[in-house]
């Protein structure tokens, strides 16, 4: 545990951690890879290119430590961390490594602020952070291993359909190579695809949204945009992929309250998996499903939503194109003032799709007076708050 005083240097040199700028950031994971290029393999090296992940990593360092006093306000974050390092098979062997380098960062950069004293408060809270983290995962690696279907680390599957669902969507279904049953998904949670395509040096891992479980198959849907989803693309029935287990806390809640789900892009899988839960399940709670995408085209899963809409009154789906269409309900980008039966007292928001999106329609939601508390959303990608 650390000393008041130790708190109290951590206080005052929080602005340094928590505003470190990219000439830092960049010291840091250069000196990470140079020393311990293995860890390349954990590491989203696209988000690196684009600079996202390092802010993402000081930053949460940042908040833990600030928070370190009172552990309960910790309590989302750490659970959203680790499910994200159990996704990545992240494990305890890899704190000391991030520790050392991000040290060593602040006493190279800082020499005359980073003092002993300061220095010595950090290492005490990036254990104390490590121990609260490492405990979360340890328990959720075992309850992977111990459920019904479940595994520990990745597990081998095989591609065994592809469906197109637009121009730029495709679904997998993924059934495992050993046989046997595959431990269920709470609808919202996703799988973490491993690969390492023929032109890259490291092992590569993503985060998919689960489109559904049938016959005993996973089903993810990917838009072809990056490194893995390329690979997934180009390849045929048969191939085969690593994966770890269902993961991730952007899940549907079991309340009775009547949901709306907004999604932009490819972002509408989550939102699939939520409707189609419900749809399964019978259920008599109303659900508004709001859409936007650049045209017909790309309009993944535009049969199925039909079908669902045609099927019960409870379903009122919406979309949004970009540009000019008969099938479109709406022209340009989503503007929730269209829709005049949304549940603003008593609704659940869901809320998925590209991050200009996802602040855009935040905004409008609190200004029609739904609350923060009603708003549940996932960004893929290093984490951040809508509401900044
Ligand atoms: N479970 C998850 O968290 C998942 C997250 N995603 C995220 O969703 C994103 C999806 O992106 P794409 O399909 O490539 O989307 P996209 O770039 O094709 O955009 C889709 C639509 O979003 C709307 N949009 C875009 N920028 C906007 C803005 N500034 N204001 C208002 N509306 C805007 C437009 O209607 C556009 O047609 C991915 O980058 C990924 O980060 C995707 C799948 C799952």
């Amino acid at each position: 545990m650390l000393s008041e005083q130790q708190f109290a240097l951590i206080e005052q040199s929080l602005p340094l951690v928590a505003n470190v700028g990219v000439g830092v950031t960049e010291h840091f994971y250069a000196r990470l890879f140079e020393h311990n290029p293995e860890v390349k393999h954990y590491f989203n090296l696209s988000n690196q290119q684009s600079g996202k992940q390092p802010f993402a990593l000081f930053s949460a360092i940042a908040r833990f430590a600030k928070f370190l006093g009172e552990p309960e306000k910790l309590d989302t974050l750490k659970k959203q961390i680790a499910q994200k390092h159990v996704a990545l098979t992240i494990k305890p062997e890899h704190y000391p490594i991030v520790g050392t380098h991000l040290i060593a960062t602040l006493q190279e950069l800082f020499p005359e602020d980073f003092t002993k004293d300061i220095e010595a408060a950090w290492t005490a809270a990036y254990l104390a952070i490590a121990d609260l983290l490492i405990t979360e995962e340890t328990g959720l690696y075992a309850q992977n291993a111990a459920a019904v279907g479940g595994w520990d680390g990745t597990r081998q599957f095989q591609i065994t359909r592809i469906e197109q669902e637009s121009e730029q969507v495709k679904s997998f279904y993924l059934a495992p190579t050993n046989g046997g049953p595959i431990v269920g998904f709470t609808p919202g949670q996703y799988l973490t695809v491993q690969v390492q395509p023929d032109d890259q040096a490291y092992r590569q891992m993503r985060h998919y949204s689960i489109t559904g479980i049938f016959d005993g198959q996973y089903r993810i849907s990917v838009k072809q945009d990056g490194v893995v989803s390329g690979f997934l693309h180009k390849a045929s029935i048969g191939a085969l992929i690593d994966l770890t287990p269902p993961s991730g806390d952007f899940t549907l809640k079991t309340s009775s309250n009547p949901k709306v789900f907004i999604s932009a892009g490819v972002g509408i899988t989550p939102m699939v998996a939520m409707l189609g839960h419900l749809v399964e399940m019978k259920s008599s709670t109303p659900c508004h499903f709001l859409h936007a995408c650049q045209n017909e085209a790309m309009h993944s899963f535009k049969e199925w939503l039909n079908g669902v809409s045609q099927k019960t009154a409870l379903v009122d789906v919406i979309h949004w194109y970009e540009e000019q269409s008969d099938y479109a309900t709406f022209t340009g980008f989503m503007n929730l003032h269209d829709v005049t039966n949304l549940p603003i007292k008593d609704g659940e928001f869901y809320l998925c799709g590209p991050i200009g999106f996802m602040k855009a329609i935040y905004k409008q939601l609190t200004a029609l007076g739904v609350s923060q508390s009603q708003i549940h959303y996932e960004l893929f990608g290093p984490h951040s708050d809508l509401a900044a």
